[in-house]
């Protein structure tokens, strides 16, 4: 590797960086510069040594220290450099790679653990179902489902629980099975199979123990997945209704659009879930109300007005359950 005649002897330089071997080895005349105890540079042509100009080495010549009097001190301060920013660059961005990588690798494990764990169906068969208040806030796409539900949690203390949101969240998860199922139903308008949804829904009431009030939003959207939900969850016992005509939910939809970042608020899915809507979604309603369970609500008007009147609406409502729960009571 150290060809030519200037290295003469690398056992010498043996311990020393490759840099600064390389230097001191140029075959320029180099001058090594050494300090004295002063602090002032003590200039030795190469292989001059300290005890005369006659050439003659010294005995002690050859000791440890005696090597580093031939070696450049520029050149230890350049592979010193070399040696740290590589440090610097490689070594230390790279261990911080690897630890990043191991971290999420214990992440997505732990992510996977749990939801593989889920609730089992013993905890599931003991969950009071029953002895909750669910409400389920229908209306077409854009109607304002989402937005009247933020307020109704903060005024009555419900949980609100989007199936759109989960479905959503579900699709994200890194280690779902469903993911790319979900993504695709979404972006058509169509409606994801019911045995899904309703395992999320569930979980999620599950996972509020404390909590006596649900607003389930954006679900059943069709005849089937409102039979499923009672046979194996709940019945509801009131559905609050947006009316809304489609042009308004189509203005407002395409506002949302501008910065939601949902897949489907564009035009071509929107029509989509229009159809779906008139189609699916809206004989679930009518169902309901048939059983005389539901509270309509307009949603022309600003969001103000509109949730004066869900307001009240529901107040009204919570106010007759709580009645009719003293007077069994009382019996
Ligand atoms: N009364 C209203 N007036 C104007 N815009 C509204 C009103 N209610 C809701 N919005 C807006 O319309 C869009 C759709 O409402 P959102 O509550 O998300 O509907 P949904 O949950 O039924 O899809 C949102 O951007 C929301 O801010
Ligand atoms: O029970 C549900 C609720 C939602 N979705 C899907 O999720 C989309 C968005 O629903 P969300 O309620 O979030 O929004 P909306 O259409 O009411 O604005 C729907 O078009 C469906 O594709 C579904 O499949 N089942």
């Amino acid at each position: 590797m150290f060809s030519g005649g200037v290295l003469r002897s690398s056992q010498q330089l043996r311990g020393v960086p490759l840099f600064a071997r390389q230097l001191s080895t140029s075959p320029r005349p180099l001058l090594a510069r050494s300090y004295t105890t002063s602090g002032r540079p003590n200039q030795l042509r190469m292989g001059q040594t300290r005890g005369g100009g006659n050439g003659q080495k010294r005995p002690g010549n050859n000791s440890f220290l005696s090597r580093f009097d031939r070696i450049n001190p520029l050149a230890l301060v350049g592979a010193a450099t070399i040696l740290i920013s590589g440090y610097m660059l490689i070594i230390k961005p790279y261990m911080e790679w690897r630890s990043e990588l191991k971290h999420r690798a214990v992440e997505r494990q732990q992510e996977e653990e749990k939801a593989q764990a889920g609730y089992t169906e013993e905890q599931v068969a003991k969950f009071p179902f029953g002895k909750k208040t669910v409400v389920f806030v229908l209306g077409g796409p854009g109607s304002g489902k989402g937005t009247n539900s933020s307020k109704l949690v903060d005024d009555f203390g419900f949980v609100h629980l989007s199936a759109g949101d989960l479905l959503r969240a579900e699709q994200k998860r890194p280690v779902s099975q469903y993911g790319e199922l979900i993504a695709h139903y979404i972006r058509e308008g169509l409606i994801v199979p019911h045995e899904i949804t309703i395992g999320l829904l569930r979980n999620a009431m599950m996972d509020h123990p404390e909590s006596d009030r649900f607003l389930i939003d954006g679900f059943p959207r069709n005849l089937v997945q409102a039979k499923a939900f009672e046979d194996s969850v709940c019945k509801a016992k009131k559905v609050l209704y947006f009316e809304c005509p489609e042009s308004t939910m189509l203005e407002r939809l395409l506002d949302r659009g501008k910065t939601s970042g949902r897949s489907d608020d564009n035009i071509e899915s929107i029509k989509k879930r229009f159809r779906t809507y008139v189609n699916d979604s809206k004989p679930v309603i009518d169902e309901y109300a048939k059983e005389g369970k539901v509270m309509t609500v307009s949603c022309k008007g600003s969001v103000d007005d509109v949730y004066k009147v869900t307001h009240k609406k529901m107040s009204d409502f919570l106010q007759a359950l709580e009645k009719t729960s003293q007077q069994q009571d009382a019996k």
